[in-house]
């Protein structure tokens, strides 16, 4: 069998991304584990189908897995890069909905790669000393750290990660930010990669949030992730958050055939 991709990424945080509205392509662990290999595969932080929708609103749907092969929840960056290819694709033009996981997200398309993306309200926000944890169509754990370059992120990641406060649902994304100025900084280690990505979108959305809180920071908020930077926009209600944007580049990087054995 031979399957046809196409590679994205969105601020270094990469996807195979599979035209599956004919539905040939069946979910499968241990192939798009194999597909996301980056030695002996195409190589990804995850995979991620272009199908059909049922919801009559919905240009397309999105269904997404983690390079471990599994079916997860909602991912920022790789919903910036569908939105880009379902354009490659001709199925949209600069603005369109989509389903996900989590929903259906709008979204907008400015210029040659700048994708903007909806998430969802995030109505609870647990706070600690230095941390706070919640939900942006993806569980984050975000710690507030001074050095975030001394950071060993494989070794401290995995410790939270793996921790019984995570353990009942399947672990979090653990991500560790530095506020300078008014920006942030962040480095994610994103569950089901199992090891730092170079951006993750939920979880900068998450970070910028979190930091509206226990900062007092306004709209728009500016973050610097390893492999690029993005903006989150949003209007806050006390504790709530509405209109969430989630902006940055978004570009496909090639395409190919690969053989399946
Ligand atoms: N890279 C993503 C997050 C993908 C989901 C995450 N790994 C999880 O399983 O929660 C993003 O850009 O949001």
């Amino acid at each position: 069998m031979q399957i046809n991709f196409y590679k994205y990424q969105g601020a270094g945080n990469d996807f195979v991304m599979i035209d599956n509205r004919t539905g040939n392509f069946k979910n499968d662990t241990k192939l798009i584990n194999w597909l996301c290999d980056r030695r002996f595969g195409i190589g990804g932080d995850g995979l991620i189908l272009l199908e059909e929708s049922s919801q009559v609103e919905a240009h397309f749907k999105m269904t997404y897995f983690n390079a471990d092969g599994r079916q997860s929840t909602m991912c920022g960056n790789g919903g910036r890069c569908i939105v880009a290819f379902a354009q490659f694709l001709g199925i949209i033009k600069d603005e369109c909905i989509f389903e996900a996981i989590d929903g259906l997200h709008e979204a907008s398309i400015e210029g040659d790669d700048i994708v903007n993306l909806k998430m969802i309200d995030v109505d609870d926000v647990t706070q600690s000393s230095q941390d706070c944890f919640l939900d942006t169509g993806s569980p984050h754990h975000i710690k507030f750290v001074d050095n975030l370059e001394a950071i060993n992120i494989q070794v401290e990641g995995a410790a939270l990660r793996y921790s019984d406060r995570y353990k009942t649902f399947g672990g979090a994304n653990i991500n560790f930010v530095e506020v300078r100025n008014s920006d942030l900084n962040i480095r994610t280690y994103e569950r089901g990669v199992e090891a730092e990505t170079l951006a993750c979108g939920t979880g900068i959305t998450a970070a910028a949030l979190a930091a509206a809180l226990k900062f007092n920071l306004e709209s728009p908020i500016h973050v610097k992730a390893i492999g690029g930077d993005l903006s989150v926009n949003f209007r806050r209600q006390a504790s709530r958050f509405k209109d969430v944007w989630l902006n940055g580049p978004a570009q496909q990087v090639f395409k190919g055939v690969i053989d399946v054995k």
